[in-house]
Protein backbone atom coordinates (compact mmCIF):
# COMPACT_ATOMS: atom_id res chain seq x y z
CA UNK A 1 0.00 0.00 0.00
CA UNK A 2 3.07 2.38 0.76
CA UNK A 3 5.03 1.28 -2.09
CA UNK A 4 2.02 2.19 -4.58
CA UNK A 5 1.11 5.54 -2.89
CA UNK A 6 4.85 5.93 -3.44
CA UNK A 7 5.05 5.20 -6.74
CA UNK A 8 2.41 6.77 -7.51
CA UNK A 9 3.42 10.25 -6.12
CA UNK A 10 6.75 9.83 -8.14
CA UNK A 11 5.13 9.46 -11.44
CA UNK A 12 2.87 12.08 -11.00
CA UNK A 13 5.55 14.37 -9.90
CA UNK A 14 7.94 13.46 -12.63
CA UNK A 15 5.05 14.08 -14.98
CA UNK A 16 4.46 17.84 -13.55
CA UNK A 17 8.56 18.36 -14.03
CA UNK A 18 8.49 17.40 -17.38
CA UNK A 19 4.88 19.48 -17.97
CA UNK A 20 7.11 22.67 -16.36
CA UNK A 21 10.26 21.67 -18.52
CA UNK A 22 8.97 20.99 -22.05
CA UNK A 23 7.38 24.48 -22.42
CA UNK A 24 7.42 24.41 -26.02
CA UNK A 25 5.53 21.23 -26.39
CA UNK A 26 3.04 22.64 -24.11
CA UNK A 27 2.64 24.64 -27.41
CA UNK A 28 2.80 22.27 -29.51
CA UNK A 29 0.06 20.84 -27.21
CA UNK A 30 -2.08 24.36 -27.54
CA UNK A 31 -2.04 23.39 -31.82
CA UNK A 32 -3.42 20.33 -31.37
CA UNK A 33 -6.52 21.69 -29.63
CA UNK A 34 -7.16 23.73 -32.54
CA UNK A 35 -5.83 27.09 -31.35
CA UNK A 36 -3.25 27.68 -34.13
CA UNK A 37 -3.81 31.16 -34.69
CA UNK A 38 -4.49 32.70 -31.90
CA UNK A 39 -2.68 30.75 -28.90
CA UNK A 40 -3.03 34.18 -26.26
CA UNK A 41 -6.75 33.57 -26.60
CA UNK A 42 -7.23 30.02 -24.98
CA UNK A 43 -9.78 29.82 -22.34
CA UNK A 44 -9.29 28.42 -18.60
CA UNK A 45 -11.31 25.39 -19.30
CA UNK A 46 -9.38 24.10 -22.75
CA UNK A 47 -5.94 25.04 -20.92
CA UNK A 48 -7.29 22.69 -17.85
CA UNK A 49 -8.46 19.99 -20.45
CA UNK A 50 -5.03 19.96 -22.13
CA UNK A 51 -3.26 19.90 -19.24
CA UNK A 52 -5.37 16.91 -18.31
CA UNK A 53 -4.47 14.92 -21.47
CA UNK A 54 -1.11 15.69 -21.63
CA UNK A 55 -0.22 14.83 -17.97
CA UNK A 56 -2.60 11.35 -17.85
CA UNK A 57 -0.13 10.43 -21.30
CA UNK A 58 2.94 10.89 -19.35
CA UNK A 59 1.76 8.96 -16.67
CA UNK A 60 0.99 6.03 -19.07
CA UNK A 61 4.24 6.88 -20.71
CA UNK A 62 6.11 7.00 -16.78
CA UNK A 63 3.71 3.98 -15.68
CA UNK A 64 4.84 1.65 -18.73
CA UNK A 65 8.74 2.53 -18.49
CA UNK A 66 8.59 1.81 -14.74
CA UNK A 67 7.11 -1.42 -15.18
CA UNK A 68 9.57 -2.47 -18.02
CA UNK A 69 12.68 -1.66 -16.04
CA UNK A 70 11.56 -3.35 -13.10
CA UNK A 71 10.60 -7.61 -13.66
CA UNK A 72 8.54 -8.55 -16.51
CA UNK A 73 4.85 -9.72 -15.82
CA UNK A 74 4.76 -13.70 -15.17
CA UNK A 75 2.77 -16.21 -17.11
CA UNK A 76 0.23 -17.86 -14.85
CA UNK A 77 -0.58 -20.89 -16.74
CA UNK A 78 -4.06 -22.93 -15.69
CA UNK A 79 -3.86 -27.20 -16.67
CA UNK A 80 -6.99 -28.48 -17.16
CA UNK A 81 -8.67 -31.59 -18.44
CA UNK A 82 -11.18 -34.36 -17.47
CA UNK A 83 -10.39 -37.06 -15.01
CA UNK A 84 -7.17 -38.78 -15.22
CA UNK A 85 -6.06 -37.38 -18.64
CA UNK A 86 -2.56 -36.56 -17.35
CA UNK A 87 -2.58 -33.15 -16.05
CA UNK A 88 -0.55 -33.74 -13.30
CA UNK A 89 2.07 -36.01 -15.49
CA UNK A 90 2.20 -32.64 -17.81
CA UNK A 91 2.55 -30.82 -15.36
CA UNK A 92 5.52 -32.77 -13.83
CA UNK A 93 7.37 -32.35 -16.76
CA UNK A 94 7.54 -28.81 -16.98
CA UNK A 95 8.25 -27.98 -13.81
CA UNK A 96 11.17 -30.37 -14.84
CA UNK A 97 11.86 -29.00 -17.62
CA UNK A 98 11.60 -25.05 -16.40
CA UNK A 99 14.00 -25.68 -13.24
CA UNK A 100 16.14 -27.05 -16.28
CA UNK A 101 16.31 -23.82 -17.84
CA UNK A 102 16.77 -21.57 -14.64
CA UNK A 103 13.03 -20.56 -14.30
CA UNK A 104 11.31 -20.56 -10.99
CA UNK A 105 8.48 -22.22 -11.19
CA UNK A 106 5.35 -22.01 -8.49
CA UNK A 107 2.58 -24.22 -8.72
CA UNK A 108 -0.93 -24.62 -7.45
CA UNK A 109 -2.58 -27.85 -7.39
CA UNK A 110 -5.87 -28.32 -6.95
CA UNK A 111 -7.78 -31.66 -6.43
CA UNK A 112 -11.06 -33.39 -4.80
CA UNK A 113 -10.64 -34.43 -0.71
CA UNK A 114 -6.60 -34.39 -0.41
CA UNK A 115 -4.82 -32.16 -3.00
CA UNK A 116 -1.39 -32.97 -0.80
CA UNK A 117 -1.50 -36.17 -2.06
CA UNK A 118 -0.27 -35.29 -5.44
CA UNK A 119 1.46 -32.40 -3.82
CA UNK A 120 3.75 -33.98 -1.68
CA UNK A 121 5.21 -35.69 -5.18
CA UNK A 122 6.83 -32.51 -6.04
CA UNK A 123 8.72 -31.91 -2.90
CA UNK A 124 11.30 -34.07 -4.88
CA UNK A 125 11.77 -31.40 -7.42
CA UNK A 126 10.55 -27.77 -5.65
CA UNK A 127 10.88 -26.39 -2.47
CA UNK A 128 8.08 -26.37 0.28
CA UNK A 129 6.73 -22.77 -0.47
CA UNK A 130 6.26 -23.46 -3.85
CA UNK A 131 3.85 -25.77 -3.60
CA UNK A 132 0.36 -24.80 -2.59
CA UNK A 133 -2.18 -27.46 -2.16
CA UNK A 134 -5.99 -26.44 -2.52
CA UNK A 135 -8.19 -28.98 -1.97
CA UNK A 136 -11.86 -28.84 -2.67
CA UNK A 137 -14.23 -28.99 -6.14
CA UNK A 138 -14.87 -25.67 -7.23
CA UNK A 139 -12.07 -23.21 -8.03
CA UNK A 140 -14.48 -22.60 -10.78
CA UNK A 141 -17.07 -20.53 -8.00
CA UNK A 142 -17.11 -20.86 -4.19
CA UNK A 143 -12.75 -21.78 -4.23
CA UNK A 144 -11.52 -18.99 -6.81
CA UNK A 145 -11.48 -16.31 -3.76
CA UNK A 146 -8.21 -19.10 -2.51
CA UNK A 147 -7.24 -19.50 -5.54
CA UNK A 148 -7.05 -16.08 -6.49
CA UNK A 149 -5.38 -15.58 -2.63
CA UNK A 150 -2.81 -18.22 -3.08
CA UNK A 151 -1.96 -16.59 -6.08
CA UNK A 152 -1.68 -13.17 -4.99
CA UNK A 153 0.86 -14.62 -2.26
CA UNK A 154 3.27 -15.85 -4.45
CA UNK A 155 6.44 -13.63 -4.16
CA UNK A 156 8.00 -11.57 -7.43
CA UNK A 157 11.30 -13.25 -8.35
CA UNK A 158 12.99 -13.29 -11.81
CA UNK A 159 12.60 -15.79 -14.63
CA UNK A 160 9.30 -16.25 -12.44
CA UNK A 161 6.21 -19.26 -13.66
CA UNK A 162 3.44 -20.37 -11.95
CA UNK A 163 0.81 -23.07 -12.97
CA UNK A 164 -2.34 -24.35 -11.59
CA UNK A 165 -3.78 -27.57 -11.96
CA UNK A 166 -7.40 -27.49 -11.76
CA UNK A 167 -9.16 -30.96 -10.73
CA UNK A 168 -10.52 -32.79 -13.28
CA UNK A 169 -14.43 -31.59 -13.09
CA UNK A 170 -13.52 -28.03 -13.35
CA UNK A 171 -15.56 -25.57 -15.52
CA UNK A 172 -13.05 -24.37 -17.08
CA UNK A 173 -14.35 -21.59 -18.97
CA UNK A 174 -16.21 -19.89 -15.70
CA UNK A 175 -12.74 -20.13 -14.04
CA UNK A 176 -10.83 -18.52 -16.46
CA UNK A 177 -13.60 -15.88 -15.97
CA UNK A 178 -13.92 -15.21 -12.63
CA UNK A 179 -9.46 -15.79 -12.23
CA UNK A 180 -8.98 -12.88 -15.10
CA UNK A 181 -9.86 -10.51 -12.12
CA UNK A 182 -7.89 -9.40 -9.26
CA UNK A 183 -4.76 -10.53 -9.86
CA UNK A 184 -1.60 -8.47 -8.93
CA UNK A 185 0.44 -6.41 -11.88
CA UNK A 186 3.01 -9.07 -11.14
CA UNK A 187 1.40 -11.74 -13.26
CA UNK A 188 0.40 -11.52 -16.82
CA UNK A 189 -3.83 -12.36 -17.84
CA UNK A 190 -3.82 -16.22 -17.14
CA UNK A 191 -3.61 -18.80 -20.35
CA UNK A 192 -5.31 -22.16 -20.48
CA UNK A 193 -3.84 -25.62 -21.77
CA UNK A 194 -5.92 -28.19 -21.75
CA UNK A 195 -5.00 -31.91 -21.62
CA UNK A 196 -7.00 -34.61 -23.89
CA UNK A 197 -7.04 -38.04 -23.86
CA UNK A 198 -7.68 -38.71 -27.19
CA UNK A 199 -8.41 -42.30 -27.13
CA UNK A 200 -11.24 -41.63 -25.26
CA UNK A 201 -12.35 -38.04 -26.03
CA UNK A 202 -16.14 -37.83 -26.08
CA UNK A 203 -16.75 -41.14 -24.81
CA UNK A 204 -17.96 -40.05 -21.63
CA UNK A 205 -21.63 -40.01 -21.57
CA UNK A 206 -23.30 -37.94 -19.76
CA UNK A 207 -20.15 -35.96 -19.21
CA UNK A 208 -19.07 -34.78 -22.40
CA UNK A 209 -20.41 -32.02 -22.17
CA UNK A 210 -18.22 -30.97 -19.53
CA UNK A 211 -15.33 -32.51 -21.06
CA UNK A 212 -16.03 -30.44 -24.04
CA UNK A 213 -16.79 -27.09 -21.69
CA UNK A 214 -12.88 -27.75 -20.72
CA UNK A 215 -11.04 -26.90 -24.21
CA UNK A 216 -13.42 -24.24 -25.41
CA UNK A 217 -11.17 -20.85 -23.60
CA UNK A 218 -7.63 -23.12 -24.14
CA UNK A 219 -4.83 -21.57 -25.94
CA UNK A 220 -3.55 -24.96 -26.11
CA UNK A 221 -4.46 -28.39 -26.28
CA UNK A 222 -2.12 -31.13 -25.34
CA UNK A 223 -3.02 -34.37 -27.35
CA UNK A 224 -2.14 -37.07 -24.51
CA UNK A 225 -2.97 -41.10 -25.27
CA UNK A 226 -2.31 -40.89 -28.62
CA UNK A 227 0.24 -43.97 -28.37
CA UNK A 228 -2.49 -46.39 -29.13
CA UNK A 229 -4.79 -44.74 -31.54
CA UNK A 230 -4.82 -43.97 -35.60
CA UNK A 231 -3.48 -41.09 -36.99
CA UNK A 232 -7.40 -40.63 -38.49
CA UNK A 233 -8.88 -40.72 -34.57
CA UNK A 234 -5.73 -37.53 -33.78
CA UNK A 235 -7.36 -35.72 -37.11
CA UNK A 236 -11.35 -36.17 -36.12
CA UNK A 237 -10.08 -35.18 -32.59
CA UNK A 238 -8.29 -32.11 -33.77
CA UNK A 239 -11.11 -30.77 -35.97
CA UNK A 240 -13.82 -31.84 -33.18
CA UNK A 241 -12.01 -29.43 -30.98
CA UNK A 242 -11.63 -27.30 -33.56
CA UNK A 243 -15.06 -26.83 -34.17
CA UNK A 244 -15.24 -26.18 -30.72
CA UNK A 245 -12.48 -23.44 -30.30
CA UNK A 246 -11.06 -22.34 -33.68
CA UNK A 247 -8.36 -20.36 -32.17
CA UNK A 248 -6.77 -23.46 -30.03
CA UNK A 249 -3.77 -24.53 -31.10
CA UNK A 250 -2.58 -28.29 -30.62
CA UNK A 251 0.58 -30.41 -29.68
CA UNK A 252 1.33 -34.10 -29.15
CA UNK A 253 3.13 -34.89 -26.02
CA UNK A 254 6.33 -35.45 -27.98
CA UNK A 255 5.51 -32.24 -30.61
CA UNK A 256 5.26 -29.99 -26.99
CA UNK A 257 7.58 -26.93 -26.63
CA UNK A 258 7.50 -26.53 -23.03
CA UNK A 259 8.94 -23.36 -22.46
CA UNK A 260 7.29 -21.95 -25.09
CA UNK A 261 3.79 -21.53 -23.26
CA UNK A 262 4.62 -18.22 -21.55
CA UNK A 263 4.43 -16.94 -25.21
CA UNK A 264 0.88 -18.17 -25.87
CA UNK A 265 -1.89 -15.43 -25.84
CA UNK A 266 -5.13 -16.14 -23.50
CA UNK A 267 -8.40 -17.37 -25.74
CA UNK A 268 -10.73 -15.21 -26.60
CA UNK A 269 -13.14 -18.02 -27.91
CA UNK A 270 -17.11 -17.60 -26.56
CA UNK A 271 -17.61 -20.49 -25.20
CA UNK A 272 -21.05 -22.20 -24.63
CA UNK A 273 -23.26 -21.95 -21.13
CA UNK A 274 -22.99 -24.62 -19.39
CA UNK A 275 -24.68 -25.64 -16.78
CA UNK A 276 -22.46 -24.51 -13.70
CA UNK A 277 -23.95 -28.00 -11.54
CA UNK A 278 -22.19 -30.41 -14.30
CA UNK A 279 -18.88 -29.32 -12.50
CA UNK A 280 -20.07 -30.46 -9.24
CA UNK A 281 -18.93 -33.96 -8.35
CA UNK A 282 -19.76 -36.30 -5.86
CA UNK A 283 -16.16 -37.34 -3.71
CA UNK A 284 -14.99 -38.76 -0.60
CA UNK A 285 -11.94 -40.29 0.90
CA UNK A 286 -11.68 -43.25 3.94
CA UNK A 287 -8.61 -44.65 5.77
CA UNK A 288 -6.92 -47.57 4.33
CA UNK A 289 -5.45 -50.76 6.44
CA UNK A 290 -1.41 -50.27 6.32
CA UNK A 291 -0.23 -52.33 5.30
CA UNK A 292 -2.81 -54.05 3.07
CA UNK A 293 -2.86 -57.30 1.04
CA UNK A 294 -2.04 -56.02 -2.63
CA UNK A 295 -4.54 -58.73 -3.89
CA UNK A 296 -6.80 -57.23 -1.12
CA UNK A 297 -6.40 -54.17 -2.82
CA UNK A 298 -6.99 -54.73 -6.07
CA UNK A 299 -10.28 -56.30 -5.55
CA UNK A 300 -11.43 -53.35 -3.42
CA UNK A 301 -10.78 -51.14 -6.94
CA UNK A 302 -12.71 -53.48 -9.22
CA UNK A 303 -15.14 -54.08 -6.63
CA UNK A 304 -15.91 -49.81 -6.50
CA UNK A 305 -18.78 -48.95 -8.45
CA UNK A 306 -18.97 -48.07 -11.84
CA UNK A 307 -20.03 -43.90 -11.57
CA UNK A 308 -16.95 -43.63 -10.10
CA UNK A 309 -14.82 -42.62 -12.43
CA UNK A 310 -11.36 -41.43 -10.73
CA UNK A 311 -9.45 -43.49 -7.39
CA UNK A 312 -6.43 -42.37 -5.95
CA UNK A 313 -4.54 -43.38 -3.03
CA UNK A 314 -1.61 -44.59 -0.88
CA UNK A 315 -0.71 -47.32 1.63
CA UNK A 316 2.10 -49.93 2.16
CA UNK A 317 1.91 -53.04 0.69
CA UNK A 318 2.71 -56.22 1.73
CA UNK A 319 6.15 -56.39 2.83
CA UNK A 320 7.28 -53.13 1.42
CA UNK A 321 8.61 -50.93 3.96
CA UNK A 322 7.86 -48.21 1.96
CA UNK A 323 5.00 -46.37 0.87
CA UNK A 324 2.73 -47.08 -2.82
CA UNK A 325 0.97 -44.60 -4.54
CA UNK A 326 -2.44 -46.15 -6.75
CA UNK A 327 -4.98 -45.11 -8.69
CA UNK A 328 -7.80 -46.25 -11.02
CA UNK A 329 -8.22 -43.87 -14.19
CA UNK A 330 -12.00 -43.48 -16.39
CA UNK A 331 -10.57 -45.97 -18.84
CA UNK A 332 -10.40 -48.49 -15.81
CA UNK A 333 -6.40 -48.76 -15.82
CA UNK A 334 -4.50 -48.89 -12.55
CA UNK A 335 -1.56 -48.07 -11.81
CA UNK A 336 0.84 -48.59 -8.73
CA UNK A 337 4.12 -46.77 -8.10
CA UNK A 338 6.09 -45.89 -4.96
CA UNK A 339 5.46 -42.94 -3.13
CA UNK A 340 8.13 -40.88 -2.64
CA UNK A 341 6.11 -37.68 -0.06
CA UNK A 342 5.74 -37.98 3.17
CA UNK A 343 2.66 -39.16 4.00
CA UNK A 344 1.17 -36.28 6.15
CA UNK A 345 -2.79 -37.03 5.98
CA UNK A 346 -2.55 -41.30 6.43
CA UNK A 347 -3.11 -44.08 4.62
CA UNK A 348 -6.13 -42.85 2.54
CA UNK A 349 -8.85 -44.13 -0.65
CA UNK A 350 -9.90 -41.34 -2.12
CA UNK A 351 -12.78 -41.56 -5.19
CA UNK A 352 -14.54 -39.34 -7.50
CA UNK A 353 -17.90 -39.68 -9.17
CA UNK A 354 -21.53 -40.52 -8.47
CA UNK A 355 -21.95 -42.86 -5.89
CA UNK A 356 -18.69 -41.75 -3.50
CA UNK A 357 -20.72 -42.63 -0.32
CA UNK A 358 -17.66 -43.27 2.56
CA UNK A 359 -20.11 -45.86 4.54
CA UNK A 360 -20.20 -47.93 0.94
CA UNK A 361 -16.56 -47.64 0.73
CA UNK A 362 -16.26 -49.14 4.11
CA UNK A 363 -18.19 -51.60 3.56
CA UNK A 364 -15.97 -52.68 0.31
CA UNK A 365 -13.02 -52.02 2.36
CA UNK A 366 -14.10 -54.51 4.78
CA UNK A 367 -15.63 -57.19 2.67
CA UNK A 368 -12.61 -57.32 0.89
N1 LIG B 1 -0.86 -44.43 -21.51
C1 LIG B 1 -0.78 -43.19 -21.10
N2 LIG B 1 -0.86 -42.94 -19.79
C2 LIG B 1 -0.79 -41.64 -19.39
C3 LIG B 1 -0.62 -40.58 -20.30
N3 LIG B 1 -0.60 -39.42 -19.59
C4 LIG B 1 -0.74 -39.78 -18.29
N4 LIG B 1 -0.84 -41.12 -18.17
C5 LIG B 1 -1.02 -41.90 -16.93
O1 LIG B 1 -2.38 -41.72 -16.53
C6 LIG B 1 -2.47 -41.70 -15.09
C7 LIG B 1 -3.20 -40.44 -14.65
O2 LIG B 1 -2.37 -39.34 -14.95
P1 LIG B 1 -2.43 -37.98 -14.12
O3 LIG B 1 -1.38 -37.12 -14.67
O4 LIG B 1 -2.41 -38.26 -12.67
O5 LIG B 1 -3.86 -37.50 -14.54
P2 LIG B 1 -4.63 -36.19 -14.02
O6 LIG B 1 -5.31 -35.60 -15.18
O7 LIG B 1 -3.72 -35.34 -13.25
O8 LIG B 1 -5.69 -36.84 -13.03
P3 LIG B 1 -6.70 -36.10 -12.01
O9 LIG B 1 -6.40 -34.67 -12.00
O10 LIG B 1 -6.43 -36.75 -10.72
O11 LIG B 1 -8.04 -36.41 -12.51
C8 LIG B 1 -1.05 -41.79 -14.57
O12 LIG B 1 -0.80 -43.13 -14.21
C9 LIG B 1 -0.20 -41.40 -15.76
O13 LIG B 1 1.06 -42.03 -15.72
C10 LIG B 1 -0.54 -40.88 -21.70
O14 LIG B 1 -0.40 -40.02 -22.58
N5 LIG B 1 -0.62 -42.21 -22.04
Amino acid sequence: MFFQLALNGLIKGLAILQVLAYKSMIVYKLENFGNQNNRTCLGKASFTKMLSVFVSERLVDYKSILIESNAVQEAVIVIVGFLGVGKTTLLTRLVQEYLKANWQPYIILNDYQNAVLDSQRFLEFLQPDQIQALSGSCICCSGVVELRRQLNSIPERKHGVTFIEANGTSDACSLMEFLGVGLKEQFLPPIQISVVDVQNWQKRGYHNELEANQVQVSSLVVLNHAANVSPNRVERVKADIASLNSSASFKTWSELDSLSLPNLKASNNSADQMDHKKAHWASCSVDLPDPIDSKKLIGILESLPDTILRVKGCTRMDQDEHYSYFEKIPSGDIVVRPYRGTLASGTKLLVVGPGSDPEKLRQIIDGA
